[in-house]
């Protein structure tokens, strides 16, 4: 087994004094390349807190994540936007699709920032996958909700990244759109050989997962597949 992602004793603390709220309390967990993880937990858990440090959009109070041997909490906001734009693929409920651009801009977004060439290969097998073939020259408005969301998948691909972190990602979809999002989600992470760390409040998306992370008040309470 390979550890990709690892936490050290990792903590999360908004606010100072009386309005303190420790939304992630000491935390070790160890992440292994190539699994498909579900975070579970009630409202205010910590789920997304703890995806946000995972994925070095927040710094942690204390505590370290350590991915491929570095420390993501020791990143300048530089640094980290590089390696975050190079390892790590988001998606979020809420889409966030720049709306001036084509889908196609928007899925190439993160290797324009980084002036990387486009592997097209790869590109027409994400849109195939992603059954987005014919949608390319689309501005965000003109899709759905779940051809956004599919290109705000290909957008987290496009980089190769080694990890994918979702949170909530089929939050804003009807059932069936939900269904088929996740289904090619965990596809394309699968054939990619990407991990997938997912946030969901959905317990049947939880029972796909090869691991149920569940989070109660900033504490981790299990890493077994108990749902
Ligand atoms: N920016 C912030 N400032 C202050 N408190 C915050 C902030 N973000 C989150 N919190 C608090 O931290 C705790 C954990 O929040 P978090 O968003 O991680 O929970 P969650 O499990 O993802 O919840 P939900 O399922 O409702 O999205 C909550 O008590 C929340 O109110």
């Amino acid at each position: 087994m390979n550890i990709l992602l690892e936490t050290k004793r990792l903590e999360k603390t908004y606010g100072t004094g009386e309005r303190a709220v420790q939304a992630l309390k000491p935390l070790d967990l160890q992440i292994e390349e190539g699994k498909f993880y579900a975070v579970i937990g009630r409202s205010g858990s910590g789920k997304s807190t703890l995806l946000h440090l995972l994925g070095g959009l927040d710094r942690p109070t204390a505590g370290e994540v350590i991915m491929e041997g570095k420390n993501l909490a020791a990143f300048n906001d530089r640094e980290a936007a590089i390696f975050r734009r190079r390892r790590i693929g988001f998606v979020f409920q809420a889409y966030n699709l720049l709306p001036e651009y084509t889908a196609i801009d928007n899925i190439r977004m993160p290797l324009y920032l980084d002036q990387r060439e486009i592997d097209e290969e790869y590109e027409i097998m994400l849109l195939k996958k992603l059954r987005l073939v014919g949608k390319e020259k689309k501005y965000p408005n003109e899709l759905s909700g779940g051809e956004a969301q599919r290109v705000a998948i290909a957008r987290a691909l496009i980089a190769k990244p080694a990890v994918v972190l979702a949170d909530e990602p089929t939050g804003n979809l009807d059932a069936k759109s939900a269904e088929e999002v996740l289904q090619i989600l965990q596809g394309t992470c699968r054939i990619f050989h990407q991990t997938l760390i997912l946030v969901t409040h959905d317990l049947q998306i939880a029972r796909m997962a090869d691991e149920v992370l569940t989070l109660e008040d900033g504490n981790l309470v299990t890493g077994e597949k108990q749902v």
